[in-house]
């Protein structure tokens, strides 16, 4: 007891100095920032009251230019420092969650080392008085147990030994608790963390990061890591927290937040893992979805129906031999096959399409079509095809320029004879001139320049060309279907299905290129399981200066049949030299009874273990009529309010009988529909299909319609799998008729 008191009050003493330290630093930090403040409003005015706002006055242009150079500077500095202040006022309510005690090898003193969200450095004295989690010795904490370590720091690998391993709970910077282990991670901790309600948005996880997990998120060996994680393995959040750790890194892979993006599988998860790193002390990053990159390359030119749109149709198919249509135009429009046709097709309409021409300005020569066609098909430029193209072009028009003079003075003689008034005949050759270099360049276009969109539909609409670029490869049976579908889609092209979206994505990068994401040194991709090669292909010739972190899990995967060798293949296309396939098998999300009944859904000998937290059983509930279900789900609803749980989903297995649902009961119950049309977030009790809820948690899951005819194929026991998988503490499943086979 006595140790015990030496202890606490030893904490408590440590605390103290460092809130003081914390007061202190934020008091200066703030003065610092009202003066910062001051100055940026002065060097503002003074900027505007002594430099031009015309475009006239060059000198003055200059003057401006440097103001404003100088200003970005302070502003820099001014959000720096605002920064600084949102980290200490975070770690004034809890400064560290952790310490460990390190004795290095051949050292006797022995250092205590407290982790925290955030470094924090006495400087005076030079200590650092909390480590951020990031930085190499923390590692040990998430590593080790007691006994001889070691960690990789930039100077080298260091050892040592860890005598003890604390774990603390601050609140408001107060002492709750501490306690020692000798194991890793105490599960006490984990299972507080695990036990809480949900809120709208993602947590951070760092003061119980797992073993395996922390392998991930610090890994840099590797170029391309690929994570096949079970549901609610923490897949998405260890690739949060392994972007943060890549933006605290040194020099070699210091990353900010306009270098990373993340591919998420719609908004609406976009939203949700949006608050992750502004919670870690970093900058939001972009968050784009496929149907975004194709808008980034065809603006507003073109539409594409969003990935969930897709899947709604897939679901909602009239047929069981549509929904199959369906699904195979996807999958040949995803797969390797179609790749290899768009690049051939790339080449195709290099050597066989382009309409040379010979190329005459004012009765000569300037190219003849055979040294333009031997210019673009030499093989010297590597490049893609709408690039050679502007430099053939521009090669012209370098000819053009150089015959226009005497051009202009054939054009004048002829003016002339026509006109007395030398005046007007001046003006009048040159506006004859630049029509007529307009109308010259205008032909020179009809060969030098193309309309992806066009090119595409070509492929397709011209059985000939389709058939020559397609030959010896193996093609689905139902080919012919897939092409005349694919022809009345086209049709619209502000509703272009997204399989196709996804082929004039590609086709766009090989025959124009694109340069418009060179500064991105670090992509994660989320729910991976559901893309097909196409989109990886279109990753890595978008992405060409990044490395990779892929995540996602094929017991999850609805939009088409996959296993783990998906993973081989993603290594595949990407080819990096280093690369890395993990797993995480330990599921943390959910309650051991809801993990285990959720399990049933899996395919047989998939191995997963759970984290033991009990709650309640699911239960499942049998009703008489759609009636009878619905008063039941109310019912429910508010029984789940008044338990004190926050978010609540009745999950559906398409926006149709969401939107059914959600007509029948809002006027009786508090609920929102979530749909893909709308931005929305995820708060209070919502109604949702299955696919949108994919990623995303609730305290409790109600699934709707789990009678045999809705969930009748084994799409559909995945899709059930995704549902049961979103609850933390309850679960409830609800069926009128007779119950699906999965669940007997
Ligand atoms: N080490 C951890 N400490 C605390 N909570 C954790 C940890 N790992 C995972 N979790 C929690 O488990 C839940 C699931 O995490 P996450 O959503 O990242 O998993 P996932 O593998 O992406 O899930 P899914 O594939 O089912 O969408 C989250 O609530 C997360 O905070």
């Amino acid at each position: 007891m006595i140790e015990y008191n030496d202890k606490h009050l030893e904490e408590i003493q440590y605390l103290e100095e460092i809130i003081n330290l914390l007061k202190y630093k934020l008091d200066i930090e703030t003065s610092n920032l009202e003066e910062q403040k001051i100055d940026l409003i002065a060097a503002r005015k003074e900027m505007w009251e002594n430099t031009t706002h015309s475009s006239a006055d060059f000198d003055k242009l200059s003057d401006l230019n440097q103001y404003l150079s100088a200003l970005q500077a302070q502003t820099f500095t001014y959000t720096e420092l605002a920064k600084r202040i949102s980290k200490y006022e975070k770690m004034l309510d809890s400064p560290y969650f952790a310490r460990i005690d390190f004795t290095e090898q051949g050292y006797d003193d022995t250092d205590k080392i407290y982790i925290g969200l955030f470094n924090l450095m006495d400087e005076e004295t030079h200590d650092i008085k909390v480590y951020d989690w990031r930085a190499p010795i923390s590692s040990v904490y998430y590593r080790n147990e007691l006994g001889p370590v070691e960690y990789k720091a930039p100077a080298g690998i260091i050892k040592g030994t860890i005598t003890l391993k604390r774990q603390y709970k601050i609140t408001k910077g107060e002492m709750e608790y501490f306690f020692d282990s000798n194991i890793n991670i105490l599960d006490e901790m984990l299972m507080e963390a695990l036990s809480q309600n949900m809120t709208s948005k993602m947590k951070t996880i760092v003061e119980t990061i797992q073993k395996q997990q922390d392998l991930i998120i610090r890994d840099l060996e590797n170029d391309l890591l690929v994570v096949q994680g079970v549901a609610g393995s923490g897949k998405s959040s260890v690739a949060l927290h392994r972007i943060a750790f890549l933006m605290y890194q040194g020099l070699n892979y210091k990353l900010s937040a306009n270098n990373i993006i993340v591919i998420s599988p719609n908004p609406l998860f976009s939203k949700y893992i949006s608050n992750v790193l502004p919670e870690l002390g970093e900058d939001n990053i972009n968050e784009f979805t496929f149907e975004n990159i194709f808008f980034k390359l065809y603006e507003s030119r073109l539409s594409v129906k969003t990935k969930s749109e897709n899947f709604e149709n897939i679901i909602c198919a009239a047929t069981e031999e549509e929904r199959n249509f369906l699904r195979s135009y996807n999958e040949f429009k995803g797969s390797k096959t179609f790749k290899e046709i768009l690049d051939r097709f790339v080449y195709y309409f290099e050597h066989k399409m382009i309409k040379f021409e010979d190329v005459y300005f004012n009765g000569e020569f300037l190219e003849t079509k055979q040294l333009l066609k031997s210019f673009l098909l030499s093989g010297k430029l590597n490049m893609p095809t709408a690039k050679k193209l502007k430099i053939m072009e521009n090669r012209i028009i370098e000819k053009l320029h150089e015959r226009k003079l005497s051009r202009r003075s054939k054009i004048e003689k002829a003016v002339v004879k026509l006109n007395q008034h030398e005046f007007e005949s001046k003006s009048f050759t040159r506006m004859l001139a630049a029509k007529e270099t307009a109308s010259f360049i205008k032909n020179l276009h009809n060969f030098t320049e193309f309309d992806c969109f066009e090119l595409y539909k070509t492929l397709f609409e011209n059985r000939k060309i389709f058939n020559a670029v397609s030959k010896g490869l193996i093609l689905p049976e139902n080919i012919e279907k897939i092409i005349n579908y694919t022809n009345q889609s086209l049709q619209d092209r502000y509703n272009i299905p997204y399989a196709d979206g996804m082929g004039l994505v590609y086709l766009k990068i090989k025959a124009e290129g694109c340069d418009l994401f060179r500064d991105i040194k670090q992509v994660v991709v989320d729910e991976a399981q559901d893309y097909y090669p196409l989109h990886y292909h279109i990753l890595k010739n978008l992405y060409r200066d990044a490395r990779f972190t892929v995540v996602g899990d094929v017991n999850q995967s609805v939009e088409k049949k996959s296993d783990v060798s998906i993973y081989d293949d993603i290594i595949e296309i990407f080819g990096f030299e280093k690369n890395n396939k993990v797993f995480l098998n330990k599921s943390y999300r959910s309650s051991y009874e809801i993990s285990k009944f959720s399990s049933k859904l899996l395919e047989e000998g998939t191995y997963t273990e759970y984290f033991k937290r009990n709650e309640e059983e699911p239960e499942i509930i049998q009703c008489k009529t759609t009636d009878e279900l619905d008063n039941k789900l109310i019912k429910d609803i508010e029984n789940y309010k008044s338990q004190g749980l926050n978010t609540v989903a009745i999950i559906c297995k398409n926006r149709k009988t969401a939107a059914d649902l959600y007509f029948r009961i809002a006027g009786r119950t508090k609920v929102k529909l979530v749909d893909y049309l709308e931005e929305q977030s995820i708060t209070g009790t919502i109604i949702v299909p299955v696919y949108l809820a994919k990623g995303l948690e609730f305290d409790a899951v109600m699934v709707y319609g789990t009678d045999n005819k809705t969930y009748n194929t084994d799409y559909d026991k995945k899709l059930l799998y995704i549902a049961c998988t979103r609850a933390l503490h309850r679960l409830s499943l609800y069926y009128t008729g007779k119950i699906t086979r999965y669940l007997k």
